[in-house]
């Protein structure tokens, strides 16, 4: 079967004009998953970046709640890698740390459970979409905290004009633009 494209992709993202508030143009990742194949080659696309991409095997992939929870753990299962979670404020038990951020229409603070990296832990961030890159940020700050190493980001999507990949201190792959 011929292999899904990035153009097919894009076109299935829906863009919502003045969504959460007036002035956002929000890019819809749910049209995705009423197919598939497109998440599985998705998926497909990711893990072969990370397999030519980082070069020691990754130990832990870190997703950002909520939706970058739609990708973390299929990835984690893909690479054998844990996963863990960074969630927004109250919801993780346990001993946590924190990093407060802002994002293209708000801000929040994110939380990690204190045990969920180890020191020297090779490490794997994703999202759906990197606009500011004030959550990436945020999640590089925690695993930092817990001396894991980021070897890389991941996006589905990435808002070039607001500058997120910038802001980061390790390599970012954006599937695509928009
Ligand atoms: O690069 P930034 O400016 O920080 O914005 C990107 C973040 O914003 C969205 O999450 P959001 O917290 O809005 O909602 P979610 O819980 O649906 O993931 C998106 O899923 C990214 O996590
Ligand atoms: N424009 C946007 N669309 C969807 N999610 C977002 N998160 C931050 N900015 C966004
Ligand atoms: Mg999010």
């Amino acid at each position: 079967m011929a292999k899904i494209t990035l153009d097919e992709i894009r076109q299935l993202l829906r863009v919502v004009p003045d969504f959460p508030t007036k002035g956002i143009q929000f890019c819809d990742i749910f049209p995705l998953f009423q197919r598939p194949d497109v998440i599985e080659a998705i998926i497909d696309r990711l893990v072969d970046h990370v397999r030519t991409q980082v070069k020691t095997p990754v130990d832990v992939v870190v997703g950002l709640d909520a939706r970058g929870f739609l990708f973390g753990p299929m990835l984690a299962i893909r690479l054998g890698a844990a996963f863990a979670p960074v969630r927004k404020q109250g919801k993780l038990p346990g001993q946590t740390t924190q990093a407060r951020y802002s994002k293209e229409y708000g801000e929040d603070v994110f939380e990690m459970q204190s045990d969920a990296v180890q020191p020297g832990q090779c490490v794997v961030i994703i999202d759906d979409l990197i606009a500011t890159g004030g959550s990436a940020k945020a999640a590089e700050d925690l695993v930092k905290q817990q001396g894991g190493i980021v070897a890389t980001y991941l996006f589905l999507i990435e808002l070039p004009e607001l500058g997120g990949s910038k802001v980061l201190n390790s390599p970012v792959f954006s599937l695509l633009e928009f």
